[in-house]
């Protein structure tokens, strides 16, 4: 059984202000409203019901936290790009998303989820570009990767790959997909390095060998 299947909700706050316990660790899921960050969080996690997932792009408002273990987190951000927020509150909500980035030490990793088959749009940039700014590891993924052909696929793969070295900080990129998993395995061992868990990474394998 996954180490990451023991997620349990633990709080929602209405914006990073609000957000308290910083003691421990914790990893972030970003991306533009609808690009799949609860689909992602509900497929790592096994647990269809866990983070609430939604046809309509914006639906995720809240910050939501979710509990590994005592120490670690994940952390379910609110869509950003979403053309029908009035202009303030997105302004308000880039402000506290570079804030959260910059200032929460527990933070050990910003993973960012783009649509296969839309990626990289100025707001992604500019978030890869921030996390890249405070020396934060980002992991990308392509999301939705199930809507394209293999060839497709690799070639989305490769050229997000190739612009991502313009960012020359720690950016690596996976195609994923919350329909059939593709993409998982690699997320959870992106997951257990910044999360300081090696250990159970080779547990989990073990685990399946026997
Ligand atoms: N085919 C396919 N559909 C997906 C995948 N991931 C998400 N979706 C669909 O995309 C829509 C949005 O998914 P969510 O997980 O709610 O997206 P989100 O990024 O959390 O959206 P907000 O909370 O609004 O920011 C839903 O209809 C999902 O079923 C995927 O890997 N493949
Ligand atoms: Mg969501």
């Amino acid at each position: 059984m996954s180490y990451f299947t023991k997620a349990t909700f633990l709080t929602s706050a209405p914006s990073i202000e609000h957000l308290s316990n910083s003691d421990g660790m914790e990893v972030a899921f970003a991306g533009r409203s609808n690009a799949g960050k609860s689909s992602a969080l509900n497929r790592l996690t096994r647990q269809k019901g866990l983070a609430r997932t939604s046809k309509t792009p914006g639906r995720t408002q809240l910050i939501n936290m979710f509990e590994l273990d005592s120490e670690r987190r994940l952390v379910d951000l609110p869509g950003y790009g979403y053309a029908k927020v009035p202009l303030d509150m997105k302004l308000k909500w880039q402000k506290s998303l570079g804030e959260y980035l910059q200032k929460r030490k527990c933070l050990k990793g910003l993973v960012v989820l783009m649509d296969i088959r839309h990626p990289l749009k100025d707001l992604d940039q500019n978030l890869i570009h921030w996390a890249v700014e405070v020396n934060l590891p980002v992991l990308i993924l392509l999301t939705k990767a199930d809507k394209l052909k293999a060839g497709k696929r690799k070639a989305q793969t490769l050229m997000v790959r190739e612009a991502s070295m313009a960012f020359c900080g720690d950016v690596t990129v996976h195609s994923f997909s919350s329909l059939n998993g593709l993409g998982v395995p690699e997320l959870e061992q992106v997951l257990f390095k910044w999360l300081g868990l090696e250990r159970q990474l080779k547990d989990d394998a073990e685990e399946i060998v026997e």
